[in-house]
């Protein structure tokens, strides 16, 4: 659906580009008062694309216009992320959201989270029928990336963006 959109042949995001599959689960516990802590932290997901069950409780929470946006509740709904990597590789046409959790007063929070992402082979760039006249990205492994976005451990998104950007 996402390369038809896209007008990218086919199964251009399988093989190396989604060979790794990380399954977390996340426990987030009660906290009496949410506004002292937060679940998950801000950030946005490094990898290729995630794909999070939410259970019935809120928490999930996206940065738009300088807003914190609730994710909505659909039960069985599946909630699609953009990582970092496919913002590379469509050449900045996805937002990866900036997101976070909250805690909840009373209810004990409980999501899975399915994490596809590259293999430490698989070279990262913006896909060529995606490129006008230079690409945005110049072309990385994924264990580079990850070192940039982990450095002084602050999973910082634009730092790591910005380390990999042509500048113009
Ligand atoms: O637990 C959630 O609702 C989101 C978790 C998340 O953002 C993550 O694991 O990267
Ligand atoms: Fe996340």
């Amino acid at each position: 659906m996402i390369c038809k959109g896209l007008g990218l042949e086919k199964g251009y995001f399988e093989g190396e580009v989604s060979k790794t599959n990380v399954i977390s689960v996340n426990h987030h516990i009660p906290c009496p008062n949410p506004s002292l802590t937060l679940g998950m932290p801000v950030h946005s997901d490094p990898n290729l694309i995630t794909l999070l069950q939410q259970c019935d409780v809120p928490g999930l929470q996206i940065l738009k216009d300088g807003k914190w946006i609730g994710v909505q509740l659909i039960p069985h709904a599946i909630v699609v992320i953009p990582g970092l990597q496919l913002k590379v590789i469509t050449n900045d046409r996805f937002i990866t959201p900036v997101h976070r959790v909250v805690t909840h007063a009373k209810e004990v929070r409980t999501t899975i989270g399915v994490f596809l992402g590259p293999s430490p082979k698989s070279l990262i760039k913006p896909a060529t029928p995606l490129v006008r006249t230079e690409p945005e990205f110049r072309a990385f492994t994924y264990p580079e990336f990850l070192k940039t976005f982990t450095a002084g451990a602050k999973c910082d998104a634009q730092f790591a963006l910005n380390h990999f950007r042509n500048k113009a």
